[in-house]
């Protein structure tokens, strides 16, 4: 089959987004893998896919996410973003505040008048058995056995699992070894995002984020937000916090309490549009 898709980007985090409403498309773990490729296919982080929602009454569409591992996951912050840009762009809605059904929940993409989108990306998760981690009880940070190590990192869902270690320098954090440990710690049964945040200020952190499935990226979304909430619930930050990350600058607010949505403010970036054969 030939498939038309977008080649997009948000601070550099890649995804190829595909028009699931116009096309019968099948996404098969060895489809994505393929298309995620960055020799013998596309090449992104992650790809996307635009479907017709479950449920009208509720939703504009759904959103589904397939790390280049080829696993289908809950969420992804950044490619909300450029969902919302991709669905006006191709005609399949003028709309500029958008509902979408996604496997880790409601989300609310908001088009702003200077192109950037706002997501509410929903309340964060902390009880351990929604994240899901291995632990009896909720808490801001747990102690986590790494590599020989005992690291205190927080425990977030944003629908998606992230681990929140705090670190004195983000260029200095040994991301490429403590990352790969941390995605596959046996407490995090779904494996599992590892952030790494450097607090600059109460309002101000830099992050570099070990993706599940995709290994560290430009920028991670959902990564942004949970290290925020990690931060906040920790005491570190106030409810709205620049987050600087390799690839550039999101403004995340949260109020402060778990059933307080996550909200996130960022560029979305179009780059070309292809066809190819699956
Ligand atoms: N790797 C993530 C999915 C993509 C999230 C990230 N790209 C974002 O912008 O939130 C996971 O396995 O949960």
């Amino acid at each position: 089959m030939t498939l038309s898709f977008t080649k997009m980007h948000g601070l550099g985090n890649d995804f190829v987004v595909i028009d699931g409403v116009r096309q019968a498309v099948e996404l098969t773990p060895e489809r994505v893998r393929f298309l995620a490729d960055r020799r013998l296919g596309v090449g992104c982080d992650q790809v996307l896919l635009v479907e017709s929602p479950a449920d009208p009454a509720t939703a504009a569409f759904r959103y589904r996410i397939f790390n280049a591992d080829g696993g289908e996951v809950e969420q992804c912050g950044n490619g909300a973003r450029c969902f919302a840009v991709f669905v006006r762009d191709q005609g399949l809605t003028d709309q500029t505040l958008i509902p979408v059904e996604t496997a880790g929940g409601l989300i609310h993409l908001q088009v702003e008048d200077n192109g950037e989108v706002t997501v509410n990306m929903g309340r964060p998760r902390l009880e351990p058995v929604e994240i899901p981690f291995a632990a009896e009880a909720p808490a801001p940070a747990y102690a986590l056995e790494v590599g020989g190590h005992t690291l205190e990192v927080g425990a977030v869902s944003m629908g998606n699992p992230h681990a929140v270690l705090r670190v004195e320098d983000v260029l200095k954090a040994p991301v490429e070894s403590l990352g790969p440990a941390m995605e596959s710690h046996p407490r995090f049964p779904r494996r599992v995002n590892a952030g790494f945040m450097e607090v600059v200020a109460r309002d101000h952190i830099r992050l570099r984020v070990f993706e599940r499935g995709a290994g560290e990226t430009q920028a991670c979304g959902t990564g942004a937000c949970a290290a925020v909430v990690s931060g906040r619930t920790r005491g570190w930050l106030d409810e709205r916090v620049a987050v600087d990350l390799p690839g550039g600058r999101l403004v995340i607010q949260w109020e402060g309490c778990e059933d307080a949505p996550v909200f996130m403010t960022g560029p979305a970036t179009s780059v070309f549009t292809g066809t190819i054969k699956l």
